[in-house]
């Protein structure tokens, strides 16, 4: 391995510790900030997502609530919830653990939580904020992404950032936080006929396609910095990227882990986000 790591779980760490000196401040100010993270069924891996923002939250001393609700709820019930916890004055981030059961169209429920509570910034508003380059609560995942180019001065400007997956909650928004910080960008997905030929001119490439292994170092220019997004059970119960590390570890400058590596920085930009909006500094006028 010549790759230089990017350890995600190293600088959640530092992070936290940081933040956990924000949260006494604002308690001493009396200002509590409070996360509440609805689970709907009973997914393992979403279950054990969950414990994990609970823990992290725990540790920079965030208080937080998991309200576990039974498969069958409807849509109905799931957006009462909801208003009720827009409405409650003590809750400063709600976050709605997805997938979703089938019997509920997840863009009803996104766009029912208030703007100002949007945690993981999936919300319209949110996202165009985004897209307008304004102060707002940016998604977690690609958010963690910025934040560990920027904490080893990568440069990002100018840059050519290939991005493989498109989905709302990865692809799109890391796209765009890259060319808000300059990049040229490029996106790829499960229709692009060449794609070898893209990922090969990449400085930055971002991998999230969903499959174990898929992107090997033929995909990767030589000292292109690899940032992995996929997370894979395997059948012995272990975890791999979407990135072949192995291979690719010996070809890019910069590479992230899986586990250790993105994965904990979503959720560490998940309790910036909530500090964030306990402070109240994305409110919507
Ligand atoms: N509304 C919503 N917001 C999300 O942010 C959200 C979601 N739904 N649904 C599912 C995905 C997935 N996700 C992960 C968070 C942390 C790790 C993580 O910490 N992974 C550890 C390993 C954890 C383990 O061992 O299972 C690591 O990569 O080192 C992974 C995945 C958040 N998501």
């Amino acid at each position: 391995m010549t790759a230089k790591l990017i350890n995600g779980k190293e600088l959640s760490k530092e992070l936290k510790q940081e933040m956990k000196k924000e949260v006494l401040d604002l308690k001493e100010k009396g200002l509590n900030p409070h996360l509440t993270v609805i689970l709907v069924g009973d997914n393992p891996a979403s279950k054990s997502y969950v414990s994990g923002k609970k823990k992290a939250s725990q540790e920079v001393g965030i208080s937080s609530e998991i309200i576990h609700l039974e498969e069958s709820i409807s849509e109905k019930e799931l957006l009462e919830v909801i208003h009720k916890l827009n409405d409650d004055k003590r809750v400063h981030g709600i976050l709605v653990q997805l997938p979703l059961p089938d019997h509920i169209v997840e863009q009803h429920v996104i766009e029912a939580i208030r703007p100002e509570k949007d945690v993981d910034g999936f919300h319209p508003v949110n996202i165009g904020r985004m897209m307008t380059n304004q102060d707002t609560f940016l998604p977690c995942t690609p958010y963690g992404i910025i934040t560990m180019l920027k904490s080893k001065q990568i440069s990002i400007a100018g840059k050519h950032a290939v991005i493989i997956g498109r989905s709302n909650i990865v692809g799109k928004p890391v796209g765009q936080l890259l060319l808000n910080e300059h990049s040229t960008v490029t996106y790829c997905h499960s229709r692009t006929e060449n794609l070898k030929e893209l990922t090969t001119q990449a400085d930055i490439l971002v991998v999230a396609i969903g499959k174990p292994r898929v992107i090997t170092s033929d995909y990767v220019k030589k000292g292109a910095v690899v940032i992995d997004v996929g997370i894979n059970r395997l059948e012995d119960g272990s975890l791999t990227g979407d990135v072949d590390f192995e291979s690719v570890s010996d070809k890019a400058s910069y590479i992230t882990p899986v586990p250790r590596g993105v994965g904990p920085m979503t959720i560490t930009m998940l309790l910036k986000n909530t500090i964030k909006a306990a402070k109240g500094l994305a409110h919507i006028d």
